[in-house]
């Protein structure tokens, strides 16, 4: 097998099923947030989202690769309860699962027929694998910035391939990035503006040693991508990305890191793993999450799989707050790792030395 040939077969079902799941979130988006019966504490669509868009991402991979484990956020639990409102939701998620597996999408994976509700809540649930060291796995964030979902900002679909504990191919869908780098992003709020825009959608694809691309949800043509080329010299031009969320990541810390590298420019805020797509594309330079607090959270891993291996493959590098590489092969969470730290790399360990004396001043640093 050809390089180029490596992971193609997993590439393009990963593709199509996030295709998929990213239509169906989109729907979910404008048929339940924007709609003006929506409650602003009313978090109800955004499950029905979470729950569709792993339905139909397990539906295509449990077809395509049934050996392969899955190890994604969701489970079935809350449909197969009794309660009124749960078996609703079950019945829209079934509704709108058989929707994204039977619509026709780049002539691909189409089920011809519709998935009994048992189908469905096993499909979803085949994502409980514990995750490890050995083997093949798929690990899935269905919405992934769901915050960012309800705002009508970003999110992202994330499934990324590991195997052996390393990530080999990630498949990122953002609905609501432009496919222009340069063009403004919507502002946050404003359902109207996502709504009519019909310049959103990108599709993010990486392969180890493969590079990066992106492409729109319509034009299946992938385009090269890359981080902004920064040297430490130019540091002090560079911009953060970093969380919407301040209990997320510390924007306190991010603050005083960008004050000793001399870097001025505002930080760009933005919820999802679209943080590293972002980036990846040259828009912000350095994503940086600091654990808060105590640092006692945990990070999963299908929050940073696919999008670690998008900016990797863009010539970045991404490591946790200590320069340690991300290690996937521990389970569903990064337990070896604190927060996340990627840059270009040519400035990676500059800014790790800035995080270091900063956490080092908070009396952190034993993070
Ligand atoms: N305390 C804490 N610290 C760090 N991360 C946390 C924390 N709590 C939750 N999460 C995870 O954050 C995921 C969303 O990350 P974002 O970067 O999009 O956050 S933010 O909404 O922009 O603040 C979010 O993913 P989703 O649940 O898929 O949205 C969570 O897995
Ligand atoms: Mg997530
Ligand atoms: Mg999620
Ligand atoms: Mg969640």
């Amino acid at each position: 097998m050809t390089s180029s040939n490596k992971w193609k077969r997993e590439e393009e079902v990963a593709i199509n099923a996030v295709l998929r799941a990213s239509l169906t979130t989109s729907q979910v988006f404008q048929q339940l947030v924007a709609s003006s019966s929506m409650t602003k504490s009313d978090k109800s669509p955004v499950t029905v989202g979470d729950f569709s868009a792993q339905a139909i991402v397990n539906s295509i991979l449990a077809r395509e690769f049934p050996d392969d484990a899955i190890v994604g956020e969701e489970d079935a639990d809350d449909l197969r309860s009794e309660v009124e409102d749960k078996q609703q939701l079950k019945r829209k998620v079934l509704q709108l699962a058989n929707e994204g597996l039977t619509r026709d999408v780049e002539g691909q994976n189409t089920l011809s027929k519709t998935l009994e509700e048992e189908e469905v809540l096993k499909a979803i649930d085949r994502g409980n694998h514990a995750g490890g060291i050995k083997g093949r796995m798929w690990t899935l964030d269905p919405i992934d910035g769901t915050k960012g979902f309800l705002r009508g900002g970003q999110y992202a679909v994330c499934l990324g391939l590991i195997v052996d504990g390393k990530v080999e191919l990630g498949v990122m869908g953002c609905p609501n990035l432009p496919v222009d780098k340069a063009a403004a992003k919507p502002k946050e709020g404003d359902f109207d503006e996502v709504k009519k825009r019909t310049d959103l959608g990108v599709i993010f694809v990486a392969k180890r040693g493969q590079g990066a691309f992106q492409r729109s949800l319509t034009d299946p043509t992938l385009r090269p991508i890359s981080l902004r080329d920064i040297s430490a010299a130019s540091l002090a031009s560079a911009s953060f990305c970093e969380s919407v969320e301040s209990g997320h990541s510390s924007h306190g810390t991010n603050s005083r890191i960008a004050q000793l590298l001399g870097i001025t420019a505002p930080s760009v805020r933005m919820d999802s793993q679209a943080k590293y797509a972002s980036v990846s594309r040259g828009d912000g330079d350095i994503y940086l999450r600091l654990p808060v607090g105590d640092g006692s959270y945990i990070e999963k891993i299908w929050d940073h799989a696919a999008g670690s291996l998008l900016l990797e493959e863009a010539g970045g590098t991404v490591s946790d707050i200590r320069g340690r590489p991300l290690d996937f092969g521990l389970g569903r969470t990064l337990t070896a790792n604190k927060g996340v730290v990627a840059a270009h790399k040519a400035v990676h360990a500059k800014v790790i030395e800035a995080v270091a004396k900063a956490l080092e001043e908070e009396g952190r640093g034993h993070l």
